[in-house]
């Protein structure tokens, strides 16, 4: 979208909120920010500065595990390379990709559709459809938080990736296809050797993941006033078998390593991979389903785009070995159980809930 449409559907939505004078109209009306201040008042007021201390403190800054994946196209080092996914991830449940073969004018692209998208104006986000996104995917804040260290400063499009009914693609539809055509590709390749690991071939997640029930994420994190009180993304680990992030420049992710938060310090030339529960589940707990926070900045917003892979509801997540961690569930059971304890409790509980013990 140009600037000068940009400029024009600003402007057709300055009409509203007729309480405010037309300065404060115009004001509130261009901000793409969602209103985190006004809306989560109560606990901000309610909460004092000092209790926040966590937020505040400083982490170490490291590199993860760098797994140069060209090195799967040598015959000699294809083995060695497949050993080190494997470490990586039951080691740190966490590494980069080098090589990845994602051309750098794909995530050029899909970097400047989230700036355009996400500069919209909130209101507009929140109440239509923008740029082919409806309001029913977009996500900001958390439902309903209990405490400040459950709130989240970002907001996100939530994008189920099921095919498009309508022949002719925009291009917004036309780069996130590409896009997760790339991630998806990288997905199926990651879990195969993982699986292979297991002494399985990756049949499994071939046939239970398919290209539509995995999902994207847009992720923005506008500039927060009160970064040492609140987190870009509170700490959680991922619902699905593994996830690729790609993160900007700005930084602020940070991981659970041997009990202690690690800053991974920005690659522009990498994507981020990190195993998820159902992995660990599957696994029974040889790869690990990392918990991750994503750190608020005062002056700078932060973008990044995620791509989960993850099965069909009805898919059963069993585990391959004996004694199991984790009882049998599906996934469409597990979804439903991380979103009545988040509803319920503020927070995601995940596998914990699922232990065998518990059944
Ligand atoms: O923004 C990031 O770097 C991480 C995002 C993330 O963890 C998520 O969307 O689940
Ligand atoms: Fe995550």
């Amino acid at each position: 979208m140009s600037r000068e449409e940009l400029m024009e559907e600003l402007g057709k939505t300055t009409e509203a909120l007729p309480s405010q004078s037309v300065e404060d109209q115009g004001t509130v009306l261009m901000d793409p920010d969602p209103p985190f201040l006004k809306t989560y008042k109560a606990l901000f007021d309610s909460q004092p500065e000092s209790s926040d201390t966590d937020q505040a403190a400083e982490a170490e800054e490291c590199e993860l595990p760098l797994i140069d994946l060209s090195r799967l196209n040598g015959e000699s080092e294809a083995e060695q390379c497949k050993r080190d996914i494997m470490a990586a991830a039951s080691e740190w449940g966490f590494f980069q990709l080098g090589n990845h073969g994602v051309s750098s004018s794909l995530l050029d692209r899909i970097r400047e559709l989230q700036a355009n998208v996400f500069r919209l104006p909130f209101e507009k986000k929140a109440s239509e459809k923008v740029m082919d996104l409806s309001p029913e995917n977009y996500r900001w804040g958390t439902p309903r938080p209990i405490s400040l260290r459950q709130l989240s400063w970002s907001e996100a499009y939530h994008i189920p990736l099921t095919p498009a009914t309508s022949v002719t693609k925009t291009s917004t539809r036309h780069i996130m296809e590409e896009f997760s055509t790339a991630m998806s590709w990288l997905a199926h390749l990651l879990a195969g050797i993982l699986a292979e690991g297991m002494g399985h071939d990756g049949t499994y997640i071939t046939e239970n993941c398919t290209c539509d029930s995995s999902y994207l994420r847009l992720n923005r994190y506008p500039p927060c006033p009160v970064k040492d009180r609140v987190f870009g993304l509170v700490p959680h680990t991922d619902t699905s078998f593994l996830t690729i992030v790609r993160q900007d420049q700005v930084g602020g992710l940070q991981l659970m390593k041997d009990g202690r938060w690690i800053t991974v310090k920005p690659n522009a030339d990498a994507l981020i991979v990190n195993i998820g529960d159902l992995f660990q589940a599957w696994s029974n707990g040889v790869y690990k389903s990392v918990e991750h926070r994503v750190m608020s900045n005062p002056q700078q917003e932060r973008f990044s785009v995620a791509y989960f892979l993850c099965p069909s509801y009805d898919t059963v997540i069993r585990s391959l070995a004996e004694p199991a961690i984790y009882r049998k569930f599906s996934f469409g059971e597990y979804r439903q159980q991380v979103q009545e304890d988040v509803r319920g409790t503020g927070h995601k509980v995940g596998l914990a809930r699922f232990l065998a013990q518990n059944t």
